[in-house]
Formats: C-alpha cells, structure tokens, sequence
C-alpha cells in the first residue's frame, strides 16, 4: 500500500513515520512535484492540483483538517483534481471537540460572570459591583450541530445554560433543543442571546450572520464565530456591536486571514481576536484516525468521515 502526503506547514517526517508505525504494511512518502508514482490513498492539505490529478487509482483522500471547503473550492476550478469515484474524508472530531469545547466554555463563562465588563471597570479604577446574569437569560444558540458543534452545545448544557442547536436535520443532544431547516431559522434565534456559529462552509451559509439575523438575536447579544470567516458579514457585526444589539464578540476565524492590520476589529474594545486556532489537528489523534479508516476501506467496510461532495461538507 502507498501513502502520499502533503501538507504546507506540518511536519512531514513526523507524519511519515507515525502513518508507517500505525500502518507497516504501508509505504509512505512525501509528495514531491513531478512524483506520478502510484498511491492508494493521499493525506492532503492545500493540495497542488498535479498531486492528485488523474489517480484514478486512489482509494480515498483525506483532508488534515474538518472543514474541507478549500479542497472543494479548488475543485470547482479544477474538477480532474478528485478523480471520478474517490472518496474524500475529512476529520472527525480527532481531539477538535474538546478544544472547540475549552474555547466556547471558557469564553461563554468569562461573559456570563461579567469579567469583560469588570475589565472596562478596572481600565477606569473603578469598583462597582454589577447586576449578576442568570442563566435563564443566557440561552445559547449553536448554528451548525454537528460533530463539533454538538459537543459544544452538550458541553455548556452541562453548565446549567438553556441551549439550543440548529441544523439540517433534527438532533437529539443531551439538553439540547433541537431546531432543524431554514424554516425554523428564526425561531432558533428568538431569544438566542450567545450565539456560537459552528457550520461548514457551503454556498447555503456564506454570509448566514448578517445584519438580518443579527436583529433576531435577543438585545445586548454575544456573539462567538469558531467556523469559517465568509459567515459572518464583519460590517454587519461592527454595526450591530456600535448600535448596541450585540454586545460582544469573539472572532477565531476572518474573511481575510490574517486579519488585515487596518481591520477596524482590531481596535474594536467589544471584539476579541485569536488567529485561526479555536481546534487544530492534532497529528497523533488524527493519524489512529486515518489508519483505522485505511483498515475499514481495505477490508470492504463502509467508514464514517465521507464527504458529500453533494452537500458540500
Ligand atoms: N476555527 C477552527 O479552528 C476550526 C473550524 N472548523 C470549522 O467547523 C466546521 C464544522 O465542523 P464539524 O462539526 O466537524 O462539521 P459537521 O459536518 O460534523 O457539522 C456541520 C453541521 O452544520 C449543519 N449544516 C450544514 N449546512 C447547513 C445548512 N445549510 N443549514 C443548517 N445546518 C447546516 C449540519 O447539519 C451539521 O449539523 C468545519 O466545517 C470548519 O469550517 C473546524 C475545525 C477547526
Ligand atoms: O480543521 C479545520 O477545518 C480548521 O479550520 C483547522 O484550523
């Protein structure tokens, strides 16, 4: 079995030998350009066009991340670069869940204790006891329930919050209200007041969170996007946060990366910034992934993590 791999940033030699430890059977390389050599399966990220291009051969491809909306933007452009027939994987969950967990959990607490507005209060030397929140006027929304979405919303249900999630299809989380379709859209944001968006990147979502939908969250919103930076309409979100509606937000992903020095985000005193971090892969996680799902297409089984080019995530 052969193995390419590609990826701009990770470390390659620790790949290479973590898939060849997990997987000795196989031989696993690095990709270089002009390498037309077989393969049975490629890791990718960013792949250049040429890697995989005509390798009708590949039993599947997997992307090194959970969204895959680069790869299927690039193959929009160049559809020879999936051949007919290969399946695309993509991550699922591989140790994302818990840090998406530790980030939303830690950022919905720090707004629910008031310790952004503790902040301001100390800039001016100021010790002012404030009204405290209760948590049933802290219902949290999670756009996008899935893998990593669900976790989130189960996670901060356990906090005691009232939490909803909305979705394709209906779900059934622990304490979490389930609101599926475009048609329960607006009921899923009435009275929304921290809303966590955790949805794939597909033409239906770009520019979801907008002025519009904004308007429906409850006043004084929070307003947390962990997913993709086309879904949020930043201008829309500067408007809202100067008129007040929205209260906060915190931003781990932009329209442009990275964020431009002239964002007017940067200086905003209500926004607050991480670059493109909220879950990384983490490489040990993800390789066991990868190899046991090698072993189920090998053995003719039928492994989870399949994309559907179709719905586009
Ligand atoms: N900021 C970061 O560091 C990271 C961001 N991400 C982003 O998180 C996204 C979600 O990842 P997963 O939970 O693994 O994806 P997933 O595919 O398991 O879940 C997607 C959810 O969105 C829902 N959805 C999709 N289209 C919809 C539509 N038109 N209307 C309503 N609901 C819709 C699906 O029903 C599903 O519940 C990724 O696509 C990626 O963009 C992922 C990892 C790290
Ligand atoms: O895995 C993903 O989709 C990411 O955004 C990683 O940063």
């Amino acid at each position: 079995m052969d193995i390419i791999f590609h990826h701009p940033t990770f470390n390659a030699q620790q790949w290479i030998e973590g898939m060849q430890q997990k997987l000795p059977e196989a031989s696993v390389r690095q990709w270089q350009p002009g390498d037309n050599q077989p393969a049975d399966y490629a890791l990718v990220w960013h792949p250049p066009v040429e890697m995989l291009s005509g390798r009708q051969e590949l039993k599947g491809v997997f992307a090194l991340g959970a969204g895959v909306d680069s790869i299927l933007s690039k193959l929009q452009a160049h559809p020879e670069m999936l051949p007919k027939g290969v399946p695309l994987f993509r991550l699922e969950d591989t140790g994302m869940a818990l840090q998406m967990q530790e980030y939303a959990v830690s950022q919905v607490l720090h707004w629910f204790r008031r310790f952004d507005d503790y902040q301001a209060l100390k800039q001016q030397a100021k010790w002012q006891p404030l009204d405290d929140y209760h948590h049933e006027n802290f219902t949290i929304g999670v756009l996008g329930a899935g893998v990593l979405g669900g976790k989130v919303a189960e996670s901060l249900a356990a906090w005691g919050f009232p939490v909803r999630c909305w979705s394709r299809s209906k779900k059934d989380y622990h304490g979490v209200t389930s609101y599926a379709g475009a048609e329960q859209l607006d009921e899923f944001l009435n009275g929304t007041r921290v809303l966590i968006n955790l949805l794939p990147n597909t033409p239906q979502t770009v520019g979801i969170i907008n002025s519009q939908l904004l308007n429906k969250l409850a006043d004084g919103a929070y307003v947390m996007n962990l997913a993709r930076g086309v879904h949020l309409i930043e201008d829309d979100l500067l408007a809202a946060l100067d008129s007040g509606k929205v209260k906060s937000a915190m931003l781990d992903v932009f329209a442009k990366e990275p964020l431009p020095e002239n964002s007017p985000l940067w200086k905003h005193p209500r926004v607050a910034i991480t670059p493109h971090l909220a879950a990384v892969t983490r490489p040990e996680e993800a390789m066991v992934y990868i190899a046991k799902t090698i072993r189920q297409i090998e053995n003719g089984e039928s492994p989870g993590g399949q994309v559907s080019l179709d719905n586009g995530y």
